[in-house]
């Protein structure tokens, strides 16, 4: 029987293996971390990550094939594939601090599993990471193997928090990069086989290392990028009329660019995008293409312009001052199904109960504006043609 084990019981090695051992029932799987509350987590019947579709998953293959266990050690020798999804969070201090990512958690795994393993071992690079890092995993783990095989893959995850369940079990691809040697191809191959298992084959790509490592900042770089681009728009709306959802709507019906991800918003948030953006400019500029650092670092400028632009709304409409005065948030999410409070029937008492003149700033164009202003709000909704309150406002405080 094949073993599997993934460090990392976090936002994707969770849900990840859950799926793996959903569909593969002839596969065992161990889910390791060294965090003891969060392994307390998920042996429990409340799991520390909410996910529409997780509970289910895990409770059909807990105690079965899955097991999630603090045991790291024990784990990864007894497997034969090790998925590392540990967390690489953008470094705060030392070189390339405020960029580039930090692998400290990354190292300290690939060293761990040289250290404990004595047999060959295909080792998955699952969190997102640096090109070129599967290199210096290499190095670490055939200079401390003590004649074991190890073949590095890199086998990015494309899953979005609040639909993690449905993207796995329905990924658009499956993306394995691999050395273009035998045992490299070899390793291609028992990977795949996991996959096929529920993934058609024409949907699972192989590509060499470097792609697949590439392919993952580069597939958020272009969906940040969509975002920024409709948030740009926005700003024109406001500023002329137009309606944000409609010129989004028409664009987005020319079938070469698509019509998702165009929503305009506060800008993008989560733990990704800005991270990764973040990661590949700071590539761009250590191989020496500052054009290319400073075209996607525009992505996250205007990200930020967005978010500044949106609370410099809500404080020019309020006199020019928010000191002393209340302010509530619906939805504090990043975004919905992590804990959405759209439509709350509670809206009409808030308005009795607020100071007139009583504001609601809609960052999601969620709200229904009109049937707000019926009751009595101002309504600012981002990209949209303005009350004539906020006409009379300057856009900066
Ligand atoms: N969150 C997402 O939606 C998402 C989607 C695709 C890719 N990714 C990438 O996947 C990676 C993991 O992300 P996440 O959101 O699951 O992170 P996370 O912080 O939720 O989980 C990471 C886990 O790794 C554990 N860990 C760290 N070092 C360890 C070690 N040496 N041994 C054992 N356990 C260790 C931590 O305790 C933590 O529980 C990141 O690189 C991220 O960029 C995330
Ligand atoms: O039209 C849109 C779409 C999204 N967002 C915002 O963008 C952010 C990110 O949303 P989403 O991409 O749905 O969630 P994530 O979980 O961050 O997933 C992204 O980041 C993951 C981690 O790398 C990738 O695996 C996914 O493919 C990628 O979509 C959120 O704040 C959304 O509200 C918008 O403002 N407008």
């Amino acid at each position: 029987m094949v073993k599997i084990c993934c460090i990392g019981a976090g936002y994707v090695g969770g849900p990840t293996m859950a799926v793996i051992a959903l569909k593969c029932p002839n596969i065992q799987v161990a889910v390791v971390d060294i965090s003891t509350a969060r392994i307390n987590a998920w042996n429990s019947d409340t799991l520390p990550i909410y996910e529409p579709g997780l509970d289910e998953v895990v409770k059909k293959c807990r105690g079965k094939n899955l097991s999630f266990s603090t045991d790291v050690e024990k784990h990864v020798a007894e497997s034969d594939i090790v998925f590392v999804s540990v967390n690489t969070p953008t470094k705060t201090q030392g070189l390339g601090a405020g960029k580039a990512a930090d692998l400290t958690y990354w190292e300290s795994a690939a060293r761990m599993i040289a250290d404990v393993a004595k047999s060959n071992k295909i080792v998955v690079e699952k969190s997102t990471v640096p090109v070129k890092t599967a290199e210096a995993i290499e190095k670490i783990l055939t200079h401390n193997s003590k004649g074991i095989n190890f073949s590095i893959l890199s086998n990015p995850e494309f899953l979005a928090e609040g639909t993690a369940i449905s993207d796995l079990l329905n990924p658009d691809r499956v993306l394995i990069g691999g050395r273009e040697t035998p045992e490299g191809k070899k390793a291609i191959e028992a990977l795949r086989d996991v996959y096929a298992h529920w993934v058609p084959v024409d949907r699972i790509l192989c590509t060499n290392l470097w792609s697949a490592e590439l392919s993952k900042l580069a597939a958020n770089a272009f969906l940040a990028q969509r975002i920024s681009s409709v948030n740009a728009m926005s700003a024109l709306c406001e500023a002329t009329g137009a309606d944000v959802s409609q010129v989004a709507h028409a664009v987005g019906k020319d079938t070469r660019i698509g019509p998702k991800f165009l929503n305009a918003s506060v800008g993008f948030g989560g733990s990704c995008f800005q991270k990764d953006i973040l990661n590949l400019v700071y590539i761009c500029e250590c191989n020496g293409l500052p054009e290319v650092a400073t075209y996607w670092k525009q992505v996250i400028k205007v990200n930020d312009y967005q978010k500044t632009r949106f609370v410099n709304r809500i404080v020019s409409s309020m006199f020019n001052t928010v000191s002393g005065k209340k302010i509530a948030v619906l939805g504090f999410a990043f975004k919905k199904d992590t804990g959405d409070t759209r439509e709350t029937p509670a809206i009409d008492k808030i308005f009795n109960d607020m100071q007139k003149p009583a504001f609601v700033f809609d960052g999601r164009n969620v709200v229904d504006a009109e049937k707000l202003r019926k009751i009595g709000f101002i309504v600012y909704s981002i990209g949209k043609p303005l009350d004539d309150w906020l006409k009379d406002m300057p856009a900066v405080a």
